[in-house]
């Protein structure tokens, strides 16, 4: 019972208490002190005086008795109203919401904190009751519960509501009743305590959103595998990505432990004693890679790294986030086969050669033994390649490497550097000649056909260089050098054979390199011109054109033909160079010629499959007429056979736009490549030149003599004009005339002349027409 409880029942029953402790006093006064006095005094007078001062103490103790209980009384009253003071003073200032609610809902007595809670002011809460500014979803229990209190069932509740604010909002409020004991005369009353946690109530709904999302995500993603283990493994967390990474359902997972599931026996003890550790110090340990077991009992390297949780119970969770590093490992196994194999034939490459080769000659050198370099080369990979396409060639590299396989022995290391070169490294070679009899048989091998797609059946020649170790070099480099510049010997040999390299070899391979610089010397210092061959028309016999031939003079050399120094300047790239300087030549010359009053003569160009393939051609012979100013429909670009063949969609293409600008597109060497006839028929084409080595033999060779009439008959049929090449006597010429041949250039009419010689060959022309 409180204080103030207990002033009040003082209050209240002091008056009754102090009437009964008078009347017992009055009572035992009478009865006691008239017999005590008479038995004490015998004097009637002193007797009758001692009865008087008796009456008078009686009241004196009377009065003081009263004056006790009023005092007593005024210190209770007082106290009493101190009590009440304290008491609305702490009501009406607590921190949180209070009121007095009747037992029909309605607000007897309201707090300012309820007020500030609600957003309405004193008087209009009165006038309400809290099933009005209660959430139609939290009324039904909040009633219930107030019900049960009524009926004495609980003593109080306290549960979470939401109230609706004045302004319509939410507010949720965790609320206690307790219903007040009820005093007889008063109906009954519950106080109601307050207390706003919207602030909390939306930071934990945030907080559970962000977990769900969280939680969500982490189960969703199928890439990575998070799981959670407690302090003993035992697993508590299996994400999707853990499903799809182990194979364990998460309904399989869970509760199992770690060992059982993910953990090979022999990692066992040290992931037990790893997840004791983190679980006692709450320090993860360092990611790692780790080779796991799937359920299916495969290993699965995985790239893990870990957390520790600790829970407010202190009870520490794991959680170990792994990925799947299988892809990866395959990728760098590919990298690392790539490194030192090749994609295509998966025979060794040039590195791993060359480390092989650096290994066999230390052993050669400790135990004196011989070994030798082979290096091969395909003879018409190019040609292969260019007729029948990509996948034709990669097929053919594939066969040749199969056969090459099948004639080296297991000692030897057969490796492809590239394109269609190929080298073997013969180990323990019992004699020099050891070397030429396995090229040999490595040459007849090849020659046997070999079937590629649609049962196409080509046959692959080739060309061999051997260096020899001591005999020849003593070192990686020199030997592989060595056996480069004898395969070089072997193509300018005619091909389908093998060299041994000499020195005289290498000095080939030296003077191969001066005379690049020499080129590039040359074109700098303007040395190289431009010879003039006429093209005629052979109908009429007159000059209708001419065909642009590079000449090189060296002051030390002499005369360099382009055959030996054109596809040096293809390899080493001044072939663009070189393509620039002819077509300027052609063009400047070509409208010197038009100003002086010369007949129109069109003018053709060879251009190499390099200029075409470096994709700048058609801007660069465009900016070349543009500032020589020769008519475009004077110019014309000899492309050969072959070239066409690279990239033919881009040759199309090329082609097109150069057509486009007016300008004319000869076919070169017709007859030599593969161009099928539907190719031909999409070119945009306007001559077609019959290679010389049909002319050579028109008169002599029947089969030449065909081929020469059905490419004539051909290049009519799709509309091309022809020319034949090569045309030394005028038994070819006739027998051209007869197959209705349209033009010729060759020596029977003139060899390729100096720009001025051409020009006097032309006046000449000009002077006998005016004859
Ligand atoms: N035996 C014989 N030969 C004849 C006869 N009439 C012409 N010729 C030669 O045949 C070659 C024809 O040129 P090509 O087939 O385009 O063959 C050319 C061409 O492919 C290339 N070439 C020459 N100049 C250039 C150039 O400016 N650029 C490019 N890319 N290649 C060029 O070099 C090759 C050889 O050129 P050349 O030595 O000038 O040799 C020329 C020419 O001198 C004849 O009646 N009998």
């Amino acid at each position: 019972m409180s204080q103030t409880e207990k002033n009040l029942s003082k209050l209240r029953y002091s008056p009754v208490i102090g009437a009964i402790i008078y009347l017992l006093f009055g009572v035992a006064w009478i009865s006691f002190s008239d017999s005590l006095l008479s038995a004490l005094i015998t004097d009637p007078v002193l007797l009758t005086r001692y009865q008087t001062y008796k009456g008078l103490l009686y009241v004196a103790i009377t009065a003081l008795i009263a004056w006790l209980l009023l005092k007593q009384r005024a210190q209770i009253a007082h106290s009493l109203s101190h009590s009440q003071w304290l008491f609305n003073m702490t009501f009406e200032h607590a921190a949180t919401g209070m009121a007095h609610v009747a037992s029909d809902g309605s607000f007897l007595r309201v707090n300012k904190e309820l007020c500030r809670i609600l957003g309405y002011a004193p008087q209009e809460l009165l006038d309400m009751t809290f099933q009005q500014i209660t959430h139609p979803m939290d009324l039904s229990k909040d009633e219930a519960l107030l019900r049960k209190t009524l009926r004495g069932e609980i003593m109080q509740y306290t549960i979470e509501k939401r109230y609706l604010h004045k302004e319509g909002r939410i507010v949720w409020a965790r609320l206690s009743v307790t219903l007040l004991p009820r005093l007889p005369e008063h109906p009954p009353c519950f106080i109601s305590v307050v207390q706003d946690i919207s602030a909390v109530t939306l930071a934990q709904q945030q907080l559970q959103e962000s977990e769900l999302r969280f939680r969500t995500l982490l189960d969703s993603m199928p890439n990575i595998s998070v799981q959670g283990y407690d302090e003993n493994g035992q697993t508590l967390y299996w994400n999707k990505g853990s499903e799809l990474l182990y194979g364990y359902t998460k309904q399989e997972a869970l509760g199992s432990n770690l060992l059982d599931l993910i953990i090979p026996q022999f990692m066992h003890v040290a992931v037990k004693e790893a997840v004791a550790l983190m679980a006692q110090t709450g320090e993860a340990r360092m990611a790692e890679e780790l080779t796991l077991k799937r359920k299916d009992g495969q290993a699965v390297h995985v790239y893990s790294s870990h957390a520790v949780i600790i829970l407010p119970n202190k009870k520490p969770h794991i959680y170990c986030i792994d990925i799947d590093l299988t892809e990866f490992k395959q990728q760098e196994a590919k990298l690392a086969f790539l490194a030192e194999y090749d994609p295509l034939t998966h025979l060794p490459n040039r590195q791993f050669f060359t480390n092989q080769l650096e290994q066999a000659l230390k052993v050669a050198r400790r135990e004196q033994l011989q070994l030798a370099v082979l290096i091969l080369d395909l003879d018409n990979f190019k040609t292969i390649n260019d007729s029948y396409g990509h996948n034709a060639g990669d097929m053919l590299l594939r066969r040749v490497a199969d056969k090459l396989k099948l004639c080296c022995r297991e000692t030897d290391t057969l490796a492809r550097f590239g394109g269609d070169e190929f080298a073997i490294l013969i180990e323990h070679l019992p004699h020099p000649e050891d070397a030429a009899r396995f090229a040999l048989e490595l040459l007849k091998t090849l020659q046997q056909p070999s079937v590629l797609e649609l049962g196409l059946e080509v046959t692959s020649a080739a060309s061999i260089g051997i260096s020899l170790y001591p005999e020849h070099n003593d070192n990686v480099e020199a030997l592989l050098q060595g056996a480069d510049a004898a395969l070089y010997k072997a193509k300018a040999d005619g091909r389908n054979t093998y060299r041994y390299y000499t020195d005289e070899l290498t000095t080939l391979a030296r003077e191969r390199l001066v005379m690049e610089a020499k080129l590039r010397q040359a074109l700098k210092m303007n040395q190289l011109e431009c010879y003039y061959q006429p093209q005629i028309a052979i109908t009429t016999g007159k000059i209708v054109g001419a065909e642009l031939l590079i000449r090189w003079c060296d002051a030390e050399q002499g005369f360099i033909p382009p055959d030996h120094f054109i596809p040096m300047a293809e390899s080493c790239g001044l072939i663009h160079a070189i393509g620039h300087f002819v077509l300027e030549q052609a063009c400047t010359q070509g409208y010197a010629w038009l100003v002086q009053g010369l007949p129109a003569l069109k003018l053709s160009v060879n251009v190499s499959a390099h200029q075409f393939s470096k994709g700048d051609l058609e801007q660069q012979v465009i900016s070349i007429l543009q500032s020589t100013a020769f008519p475009a429909h004077l110019l014309e670009l000899e492309v050969t056979e072959s070239a066409l063949m690279h990239d033919k969609e881009r040759v199309i293409r090329t082609m097109q736009q150069l057509r486009a600008a007016g300008i004319r597109l000869a076919i070169d060497d017709f007859g030599t490549g593969y161009s099928s006839l539907a190719y031909l028929q999409q070119l945009p084409l306007d001559l077609l030149k019959v290679d010389r080595s049909f002319i050579e033999k028109i008169t002599s060779n029947d089969a030449d003599k065909q081929i020469s009439k059905a490419i004539i008959e051909l290049a009519h049929t799709l509309r091309f004009d022809v020319l034949a090449e090569g045309v030394e006597t005028a038994e070819q010429l006739a027998l051209l005339k007869d197959m209705a041949c349209d033009y010729y250039q060759g020596y029977y009419y003139s060899k390729p002349l100096p720009a001025e010689a051409f020009r006097q060959l032309l006046l000449q022309q000009v002077a006998n027409q005016q004859d």
